[in-house]
């Protein structure tokens, strides 16, 4: 089984959020999309869920009960407890008596929140909190997970335990997509879509987003052409599309963060230049 977009187009007023976005996510895997602010990654994933109608292109998602969505808002109510909130998601989708009994205790055992079952939501860190919202979002074993941000302010021992439960939900079979702003977390899925200004850049494996990267990513205190460097660490990376890297330059393996920024950088030029 797997679900997505094809051909999809979105626009809000006169923003282009969308422009002809193919994306599948395929029964028991993670696929992550990524980009930067404004990117479309919100929109994708909203589409998907059917939130936002595309103006053209094709949404294929299960129905709403075979559906599972953690929005980048918390997704829990403050007022309730832990249990309580697990326990109003599910019954939303028709769990109760000793079925929830069990899902519960499965789930916050699975997320390590048993001992945090009776404290408010609104009591719990940031990344309990993104922890208690995904477990909403799989009560009821949807078929198809769409996680927005679930791990965006979430300290990086949390992320670890995050990532660790997005992973059994895809390995358990399920269909599962996910936007993420922290690159290295993106390596790890299966299937990666790189956004830039609402179009898919690049998208495949990681060793696939790595083949078809063209050009050579340098590294020195100093960029030559400042408009195609960045940051990185103490050095500034530059990318030289064409390979014209000036002899002496030391060439890195770019990861996947300058391979981002690199691809955005290189479409900006064209769309400039395209006018
Ligand atoms: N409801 C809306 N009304 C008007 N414009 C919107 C709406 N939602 C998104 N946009 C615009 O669509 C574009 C894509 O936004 P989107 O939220 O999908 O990006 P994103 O990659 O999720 O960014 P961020 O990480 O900053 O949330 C942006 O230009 C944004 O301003």
């Amino acid at each position: 089984m797997s679900f997505g977009l094809d051909a999809v187009t979105v626009s809000f007023g006169a923003t282009r959020a969308l422009r002809d976005v193919s994306v599948e996510v395929a029964a028991g895997t993670v696929v992550a999309v990524v980009g930067g602010d404004g990117a479309g990654k919100t929109t994708l994933l909203r589409t998907l869920v059917r939130e936002v109608a595309p103006d053209s292109g094709t949404v294929s998602a299960p129905p709403k009960a075979d559906l599972g969505f953690l929005p980048a808002s918390s997704g829990s109510w403050a007022a309730l407890t832990v249990a309580q909130n697990v326990d109003f998601a599910g019954g939303v989708y028709g769990l109760a008596g000793p079925e929830l009994d069990a899902r519960r205790a499965a789930l916050l055992d699975a997320a390590g929140l048993t001992d945090a079952a009776d404290r408010l939501a609104s009591q719990l860190s940031g990344g309990m909190r993104r922890k208690l919202g995904f477990l909403m979002a799989i009560v009821h074993t949807p078929e198809l997970v769409v996680l927005d941000e679930p791990s965006t302010g979430v300290d990086p021992v949390s992320r670890v335990d995050l990532w660790r439960l997005v992973s059994e939900t895809a390995a358990a079979g399920a269909a599962v997509i996910m936007s993420t702003t922290y690159l290295d977390e993106a390596e790890r899925a299966g299937h990666l879509v790189v956004l830039d200004d609402g179009h898919v850049l690049v998208q495949g494996s990681y060793d696939e987003v790595r083949a078809a990267f063209a050009g050579v990513v340098t590294r020195a205190d100093a960029a030559v052409r400042p408009a195609w460097s960045w940051r990185r660490g103490r050095d500034r990376h530059e990318y030289w599309p064409d390979g014209d890297a000036p002899a002496g330059r030391d060439v890195v393996e770019p990861d996947l963060e300058d391979i981002v920024i690199a691809l955005s950088l290189s479409r900006r030029a064209d769309t400039v230049v395209a006018g």
